[in-house]
């Protein structure tokens, strides 16, 4: 018997689990689907494509999307210790005041949680307004620095876009490397940072290969949940409370599982309702990217890396095996009356296609925009009772023509700054891009390579599905925290924010919050 028993040990449930059993009489369950962070690819972080479609990815893909020709995306979820985490870039991004200020939540605005970004960060800068210095969580300068990488950042600088240091600072606008979730050039996953030095507590728990299929309900109140461990069936009691961190896709697969959710998605297929909440599943949130990728002949990419001197470069914590992919990017507005930026842009030293699955032939840089502010909306529902068969996901990506024109924009700066000098050795050719600068070109590009940047949100919003201390309406004893709580996505990469999402959770079940 536990006090407390979290599902999921992704960016949310470790820092959850590592900040709850800090107190030694709490008793605290981690369950995870996966197995331990071992893979020498989740560490060095050049490998982390070679993650994608394994057996440490829950990997899933949309249903045929309508806006982008019904094409199904790929799209990638940790299942691991360490969660998304332990497979993502690394790229340490808060997202910007406006965000979380406008979720227009109790307790969730940006100076409530500036310090739980804080708690959880050890920035090599040291402590200031803006950053933590002591926390599990290792915050560094990028060690790899490709050539191409500063060249971009240059050729928007060039462009007339400003350069900027820390886009987790006062501005998050203009261009420069990115922070990364890195300590002397290795990957700090939520696990290597919250848990792996936390193992030894006697009152902490962390079961791996556990995938849980429905919560315990009795009387209305959470007790627990069961799953399946290689084919045994398994039950692990909660005294207080069961915390799902099971992700943007997981968590609401599970709810509806348990009976809570829409009523008229899962009644008929069985399933006994707990709690009619429509909100459940809905209001799925992505960015996507939209990547250009310019072939040339110079022998830097990432595909030349993993040579003799590179590994021992990586033994020394740096060199090109320490590169992340987009190492470098920039916050833009398309429009300079906007009051935040909307668009993201990536760019990785390497020809990243076919939603990163394709291998690449020659050398390349890729680099396009994420778009930040999505109108579009999605939804998660379950295509059967069996807990093992994959939730039907569908993001509708570019079902409003407002992200459309929003994207056009974002596409034609991308080609402004390819054409400036700082670039001119690398792209002077455009293998995927649009055909011309006309819009109608630049849509039916988008339409037809645009792809998900993992970034998924909202499926459990605050507002909606929890309440502001994060507990699901109508379900004693039961709480959702991770990405799936955000009511509104982030204007940057979400696995920052899903720690915050997590320490902040435990302050809120330490504060005996549950009703
Ligand atoms: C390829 C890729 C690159 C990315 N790059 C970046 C980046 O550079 N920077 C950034 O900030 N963000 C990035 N992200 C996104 C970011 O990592 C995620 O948003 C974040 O990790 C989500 O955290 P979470 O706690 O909500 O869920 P997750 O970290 O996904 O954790 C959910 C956990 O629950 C487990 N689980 C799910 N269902 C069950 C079940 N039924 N039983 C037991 N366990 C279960 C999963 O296995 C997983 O461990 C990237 C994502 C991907 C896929």
């Amino acid at each position: 018997m536990y006090d407390y028993v979290i599902v999921g040990a992704g960016s949310a449930g470790c820092a959850l689990a590592a900040r709850l059993s800090e107190d030694p009489d709490t008793k605290v369950c981690l369950v995870e689907a996966g197995p331990a962070d071992t893979s020498p690819n989740i560490h060095v972080p050049a490998l982390f494509s070679k993650l994608l479609r394994s057996g440490l990815d829950w990997d899933y893909d949309t249903h045929d999307e309508p806006g982008l020709n019904g094409r199904r995306l790929f799209l990638p979820r940790g299942r691991v210790l360490g969660g998304t985490s332990s497979i993502n870039t690394q790229i340490y991004i808060r997202g910007n005041r406006l965000d979380y200020d406008s979720w227009d939540q109790p307790g969730w605005g940006f100076d409530e949680l500036l310090p739980y970004f804080k708690r959880s960060e050890d920035n090599e800068w040291g402590e200031s307004e803006y950053h933590g210095a002591g926390g599990p969580m290792k915050v560094s300068d990028n060690r790899s620095r490709n050539a191409m990488s500063t060249a971009f950042v240059e050729a928007a600088v060039e462009a007339g876009f400003a350069a900027n240091d820390d886009f987790n600072g006062e501005s998050q606008d203009g261009f420069g490397y990115f922070q990364l979730t890195q300590k002397d050039g290795r990957r700090v996953s939520a696990s290597t940072a919250f848990l792996h030095p936390n193992m030894g507590r006697p009152n902490l728990t962390v079961l791996t290969n556990v995938q849980v299929h429905r919560i315990v309900i009795e009387n209305g109140f959470a007790v627990g949940v069961t799953g399946e461990r290689f084919g045994e069936e398994l039950t692990v009691r909660a005294d207080r409370e069961v915390i799902l961190s099971a992700g943007a896709y997981g968590s609401p697969h599970l709810l509806q599982l348990s009976g809570i959710g829409p009523a008229q998605g899962i009644a008929p297929l069985g399933i006994q309702v707990v709690a009619d909440l429509p909100g459940v599943g809905q209001n799925l949130q992505d960015h996507v990217l939209i990547p250009l990728v310019f072939p040339h002949e110079h022998p830097i990419s990432m595909i030349g890396f993993g040579q003799p001197e590179h590994l021992e470069q990586f033994g020394a914590g740096h060199g090109p095996l320490t590169c992340n992919g987009p190492e470098v990017g920039g916050f833009h507005r398309t429009d300079a009356g906007l009051p935040a930026p909307n668009v993201e842009y990536l760019s990785a030293p390497v020809a990243f296609v076919d939603n990163g699955l394709g291998v690449p032939v020659g050398h390349a840089i890729t680099f396009g925009p994420s778009m930040l502010t999505p109108r579009s909306r999605g939804a998660l529902s379950l295509a059967s009772d069996d807990p093992t068969v994959k939730p039907r996901i569908q993001h509708n990506f570019f079902t409003e023509q407002a992200d459309m024109d929003d994207a056009v924009k974002a596409v034609r700066t991308a080609l402004e700054i390819s054409r400036q000098k700082a670039l001119s050795p690398y792209c002077s050719t455009l293998y995927r891009g649009p055909a011309s600068e006309s819009d109608a070109d630049i849509a039916g590009y988008i339409r037809a390579y645009t792809h998900s940047i993992f970034h998924p949100v909202g499926t459990c919003a605050i507002g909606s599905v929890v309440d502001p201390e994060l507990r699901v309406q109508g379900v004693g004893g039961l709480r959702v925290a991770d990405a799936s709580v955000m009511p509104l996505i982030p204007r940057g990469n979400t696995n920052a924010p899903s720690i915050a999402i997590g320490e902040k959770a435990a302050d809120l079940i330490r504060k005996g919050t549950t009703a």
